[in-house]
């Protein structure tokens, strides 16, 4: 049986209706990330699980019993939200302490808890520390302490990362997990940072307009998104959604061109579409190559140890590439014969068919398609 469960939940603001007939459950153990653009209910559906808001309608169920109105002290939950929340007057041992001394916790026993998930989180030497004499990193692990420090069987994380610096971020990225699986802590995380959702999360939960419109392991959510707005959310630079249309019995019409169109999805696309290529799946060529795409580069970044192109098709039809940097594609050696805009390069993009993914054009839901060939899987 799932350790949470929650059931057709329903939260309105006045006529904003921010969670709709919400169902979802979490098993024990389980690291749930939460995911959404800003406003899309997230800290809400954290707030109706702990307590702090009361839904309109549904159920919360924990453990095999009913919480919804429980009072938020009465349930076996912990939570840390992105500003911290520590009281500025208090130490960080007393932050971390707060949630026993409401327990009426014996002293000793108090003293070693706080000490205990002081040193698991590595702030014991900044204890006697008021928060403004913290870093945001200490912050945010003094918050996380107080949350940990009552050994709550689900913690609730509302994005705790957001506030602090990049490496404190790759740090926790790299700690969280190991800290609460030690603990067979059942976690739900809410993040608008997909690269964190994939790597934090057993399955994510995309929310948006009050449900979840996917949920499911990260390499699901990424290789078999639900629709396009979800392709869009995960990848940097974003998935190139083009418009489509079906060209014969084999070619799909992109960007003004002709490319073929692989025998295992002449099935699923009927008319026109909007076909999703991954920018690491357009190939770039500065020689003409037979069914691509002639573009020119506009720019070129470096990201990572790939190198980003925004290329340009000549009907306006802007398409990102992703290469290894070893491709080395120079973007400005333009020749002066090549009749486009100086500081500017003709090259032909490929677009990986076999890899691509096919959305409806009205409604951007994923169309049906046969199992991919492992060897293409990832
Ligand atoms: N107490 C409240 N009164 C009225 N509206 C509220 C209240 N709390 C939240 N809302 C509304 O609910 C919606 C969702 O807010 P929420 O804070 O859950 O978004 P979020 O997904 O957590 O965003 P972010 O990632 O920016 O924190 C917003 O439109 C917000 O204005």
């Amino acid at each position: 049986m799932a350790y949470l469960s929650v059931e057709a939940l329903s939260k309105a603001y006045r006529r904003n209706e921010v969670i709709r007939d919400l169902s979802f459950e979490v098993e024990r153990g389980e690291f749930l990330v939460v995911f959404g653009p800003s406003g899309a209910g997230k800290t809400v559906l954290l707030r109706l699980i702990a307590g702090m808001v009361l839904p309109d309608r549904g159920r919360v169920v924990l453990g095999g019993a009913d919480i919804t109105r429980d009072a938020p002290d009465r349930r076996d939950i912990g939570m840390a939200f992105q500003n911290f929340a520590l009281y500025p007057h208090m130490t960080a041992y007393e932050n971390i302490a707060s949630p026993l001394r409401s327990r009426g916790m014996a002293r000793a026993e108090l003293d070693g808890r706080v000490h205990g998930a002081a040193n698991l989180l590595r702030i014991d030497h900044v204890i006697t520390h008021l928060p403004k004499a913290l870093s945001n990193g200490q912050k945010q692990r003094t918050a996380l302490a107080r949350a940990l420090v009552g050994e709550p069987s689900m913690l609730l994380l509302d994005d705790p990362l957001r506030n602090v610096d990049a490496k404190v971020r790759y740090e926790m990225r790299l700690e969280l997990p190991r800290l609460l699986r030690a603990r067979d802590t059942t976690v739900i995380y809410v993040t608008q940072d997909y690269k964190e959702a994939m790597a934090l999360g057993d399955r994510i939960a995309v929310l948006g307009d009050g449900r979840f419109t996917q949920i499911g392991s990260p390499e699901t959510i990424y290789n078999r998104p639900a629709d396009s707005r979800i392709a869009r959310l995960f990848g940097d630079p974003p998935i190139n959604l083009l418009d489509a249309r079906r060209d014969g019995a084999a070619e799909l019409r992109v960007a003004s061109n002709s490319v073929a169109l692989p025998v295992r999805r002449s099935n699923t696309v009927a008319s026109d579409c909007v076909l999703g290529v991954r920018p690491e799946d357009v190939a770039v060529s500065l020689e003409p190559v037979a069914g691509a795409v002639p573009v020119e580069i506009d720019a070129v970044t470096p990201l990572n140890d790939r190198q980003v192109m925004l290329l340009r098709a000549d009907d306006g039809t802007e398409i990102f590439a992703s290469r290894p940097q070893s491709e080395q594609i120079e973007p400005s050696a333009g020749n002066a014969h090549d009749g486009i805009g100086r500081g500017r390069r003709r090259a032909w993009a490929t677009l990986d068919i076999e890899r691509a993914h096919f959305f409806e054009t009205r409604t951007g839901a994923r169309l049906a398609e046969p199992a991919l060939r492992p060897e293409l899987a990832r």
